[in-house]
């Protein structure tokens, strides 16, 4: 695999060990996100997706805490690489470990990992639980004693401890100090609040690998000031060795370290392992669009190394320099994560977009060819008037086909009509109608229709293909899947530009994007309809 950069600064010399162990709270932390509600089978799910891939702990939820978590604890799905994590907190003030009710359903899930979170802020024993800081002292170590009894690997994570460092030091970590000693495995310092920042987790982590090793060490953090990510990456270079966080960055509030980020930087950047392969790593992209698709979310298409435009190129300098070697303006392969460059043609291009665009579709131009300059204008003109190239690139190789080879007139529109109606109907409901009369020319015959639809674009569309129909049979799977307008300049109200970009498909399961610009809507969009109808007619090789 390329990595283009390594990372030359120098690790903790307490830990020269290079392996991050990962631990995934998506099901657990990810579950207190606004709006996210995992079921049983999602979590099974994806807890299989985590455990193919490499991840070393998947943070199953919180056994006793609802139903859903409880029925994903009772039929726990079989891992081969990841070892599942039981949540839950240290045993209530006034009770023995082995006599509360809360911790016993966490300890005896079934899980092999159990976590337990406990407060290591002075000031929060007294607010949150109402005790005295020895007391808060004695519930960690009971409670991780108690688990390690039961459980095969126990892990202590230390609420709010950041702030309750700078707060008391002595106190923060007195309470990590009884977790180790009392048999936890790790002891996760916890960004609770989300409000420290790099450097300063930075030095904690390095006083704090002082007294429990940093093999023993992890970080736990929350991204209120967009630094999650960097105060996690800070952490592993102070010499911690186990990563929290969750897939996408989901999470309560504004969410967790985002592992999906972290990874390939402590992997490709920070010369560290962990229990991914480089093969693994290719996974990324897909794991990541994987739980956009479950939660029924866009996945962000300026996503750090997954996102869909991670490694999109607009600026004419850029691609020119790109197709000499793509080290020029990227930091990492896309490959090495499973996304994939994207060349962009708009008003920002020069010859090298153009070309590169065209050895994606199999153009074949001469780059001295005259008529590439004129293209070149004619996108720029154009993007002047509305026309968005970067989105609609079946509108742009139409156009280009057109401008540098024959492109048959499969149809030629000699005049459109759209009535709509609004109306009360017999039963006294108010109904809209939309009726579209066109006049076509196909392979020589003049041709008029009329067709109805919800709306002028869907009449219009209608009336198209009951025509075309008879002569391009290859039409019938064509499907409009998306349909957006942007007003280009709302100060002109009524009388504004309009842009309209019609995204179809067809059984082939190729989608293509056409864009379509005039005064008037209805006109826009049926030149985006047109350009689309055009495009698929062109690829699937119809003779007229
Ligand atoms: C930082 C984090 O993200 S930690 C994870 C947070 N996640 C969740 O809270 C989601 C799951 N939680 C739940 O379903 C519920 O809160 C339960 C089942 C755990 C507890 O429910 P309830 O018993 O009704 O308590 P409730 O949620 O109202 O309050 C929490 C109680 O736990 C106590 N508590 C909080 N942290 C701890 C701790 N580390 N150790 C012991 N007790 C604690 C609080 O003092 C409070 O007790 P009180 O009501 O006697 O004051
Ligand atoms: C444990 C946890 O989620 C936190 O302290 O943020």
């Amino acid at each position: 695999m390329q990595r283009i950069f390594e990372y030359s600064g120098t690790m903790d010399p307490m830990s020269d060990d290079t392996r991050v162990y990962i631990y995934d709270s998506t099901l657990r932390d990810g579950a207190q996100t606004h709006g996210v509600d995992f079921s049983a089978a999602d979590k099974a799910a994806i807890t299989r997706e985590l455990d193919a891939i490499g991840f070393d702990y998947v943070e199953g939820g919180w056994p006793g805490a609802n139903p859903t978590d409880d029925a994903f604890f009772r039929s726990l799905p079989e891992t081969t690489r990841g070892r599942i994590a039981a949540f839950g907190m240290t045993r209530r003030a006034g009770r023995s470990a082995d006599n509360d009710p809360g911790l016993q359903a966490v300890v005896r899930s079934g899980a092999p990992v159990v976590t337990l979170v406990g407060k290591s802020w002075d000031f929060q024993c007294e607010v949150a639980l109402g005790i005295e800081p020895a007391e808060n002292v004695r519930m960690i170590a009971d409670s991780i004693a108690h688990a390690a009894t039961v459980a095969e690997e126990v892990m202590f994570d230390a609420e709010h401890f950041f702030d309750g460092y700078k707060a008391n030091p002595g106190f923060a970590l007195d309470c990590i100090k009884a977790a180790h000693e009392a048999g936890a495995r790790w002891v996760v310092l916890c960004d609770t609040n989300g409000g420290t920042l790099p450097h300063e987790v930075f030095d904690i982590v390095s006083e704090v690998v002082k007294v429990v090793p940093g093999t023993h060490v992890g970080i736990h953090c929350h991204n209120d000031t967009e630094n999650a990510v960097a105060n996690s990456l800070a952490a592993v270079r102070a010499g911690a060795r186990q990563v929290q966080g969750t897939l996408n960055g989901l999470g309560e509030r504004c969410g967790n370290a985002n592992l999906i980020t972290i990874i390939p930087t402590l992997m490709l950047k920070m010369g560290m392992t962990t229990g991914l392969t480089d093969t693994d790593l290719k996974g990324l992209t897909k794991l990541s669009r994987s739980l956009d698709a479950r939660l029924n979310r866009v996945p962000s298409k300026e996503a750090a190394y997954v996102g869909e435009r991670a490694f999109a190129h607009k600026g004419g300098l850029h691609v020119s320099a790109v197709a000499k070697d793509p080290k020029c303006y990227e930091h990492v392969d896309p490959d090495s994560i499973g996304n994939k460059r994207l060349i962009l043609v708009s008003n920002q291009a020069g010859l090298s977009n153009i070309l590169a665009r065209f050895d994606e579709i199999g153009m074949e131009v001469d780059r001295k060819d005259p008529r590439l300059a004129r293209l070149i204008e004619l996108v720029k003109e154009r993007e002047f008037q509305g026309y968005a190239y970067d989105g609609a690139w079946a509108s742009f190789e139409l156009l280009a086909r057109r401008m540098l080879e024959d492109v048959p007139e499969y149809f030629k529109v000699d005049s459109f009509r759209v009535i709509d109606e609004r109306r009360w109907n017999a039963k006294g409901q108010l109904i809209t109608l939309s009726e579209a009369i066109a006049k076509l020319t196909v392979q020589g015959e003049r041709n008029m229709t009329v067709a109805e639809g919800d709306g002028p674009v869907n009449a219009l569309d209608a009336c198209l293909r009951k025509l075309l129909l008879p002569y391009y049979p290859q039409l019938s799977d064509l499907r409009l899947v998306d349909f957006k307008v942007r007003i280009l300049n709302p100060e002109a109200a009524t009388a504004a530009v309009t842009r309209v970009t019609i995204e179809s498909a067809d059984g082939s399961g190729v989608r293509w994007t056409t864009v379509g610009v005039s005064e008037n809507l209805i006109d826009a969009s049926f030149e985006a309809l047109s350009d689309s109808i055009n495009f698929k007619l062109h690829r699937d090789g119809a003779t007229v």
